[in-house]
């Protein structure tokens, strides 16, 4: 047997077991332990779990997997944490380069407020009674009256598996404007089928999707979810927006160790 420490983190309430495997101790290929890491009853309770690992070029690599156990693709709110985290563990200062599954991410830390760039987006899907569009992950984003009572979790959970995503599956947000810039966000998660309290990669969608749509005009987007406020801003000069930005708090909950 041997014992592995962990940290729990959270960002606006997307919460993560946050693993340091610069040696490669941890058993990443064993979904079912990731699984049972992320039970809320069983384990240790997180909507995922990252770790942290040694990189070749750049400060470090992030590997992201969701409360199921599967790899997932990028994870906003995580990618702030672990900003976090390689900052406690030392490994980084206040700015960072580090490796994603979905390419390199810079990051700036600042008195627990993580600002990290995402990744391009060139293309935004434009129906008529919903955008879908990719900032790292897949995002269906529909705009609704009453978000407060909606029902986000048969809905998004219908639309995570219908048509036309199916078994690869979308994450799922509901959106209601407050003022110019600033919406209310509420989503259902792949992977973790289930509303979280908060997706960065969501939010991030979503403040694109709420410009290209001209529902504001602003290049800086409030989106309040379940766990807090996050912010995010963007180029807007050519067709695609670059220089993508999420920017909220990242914060280290508690630590301990469990047995292998
Ligand atoms: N919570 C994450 C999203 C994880 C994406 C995951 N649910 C998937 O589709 O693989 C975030 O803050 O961006």
């Amino acid at each position: 047997m041997s014992q592995i420490e962990f940290y729990k983190y959270q960002g606006t309430g997307n919460d993560f077991v946050m693993i340091d495997n610069r040696q490669q101790q941890f058993p990443k290929n064993d979904t079912k332990l990731i699984a049972k890491l992320c039970d809320r009853k069983f384990g240790i309770g997180a909507d995922g779990l990252i770790l942290l690992e040694l990189s070749k070029l750049h400060d470090f690599t992030m590997k992201y997997y969701n409360a199921d156990g599967n790899e997932g693709s990028m994870c906003g709110n995580g990618g702030r944490c672990i900003v976090a985290f390689a900052k406690q563990l030392q490994v980084i200062e206040t700015d960072t380069i580090f490796d994603a599954v979905d390419g390199l991410h810079e990051a700036h830390i600042k008195d627990g407020i993580v600002s990290l760039k995402m990744k391009d987006v060139a293309e935004v899907e434009q129906f008529s009674d919903y955008m879908f569009l990719d900032t790292g992950s897949p995002h269906h984003i529909a705009f609704v009256d009453g978000i407060q009572d909606f029902d986000v979790y048969n809905t998004g959970k219908s639309i995570r598996y219908g048509a036309p995503y199916f078994e690869k599956g979308t994450n799922v947000n509901f959106v209601e404007q407050q003022n110019e810039n600033t919406f209310k966000i509420r989503t259902y998660e792949r992977g973790v089928e289930d509303e979280t309290l908060s997706c960065g990669t969501g939010a991030t969608a979503v403040a694109i999707a709420a410009y290209h749509s001209k529902k504001t005009s602003k290049n800086n987007v409030f989106l309040e979810t379940l766990g807090g406020t996050l912010e995010v801003s963007f180029g807007t000069d050519t067709n695609s927006y670059k220089k993508v930005f999420l920017k909220g708090k990242a914060t280290m909950v508690f630590k301990g160790f469990f047995e292998l």
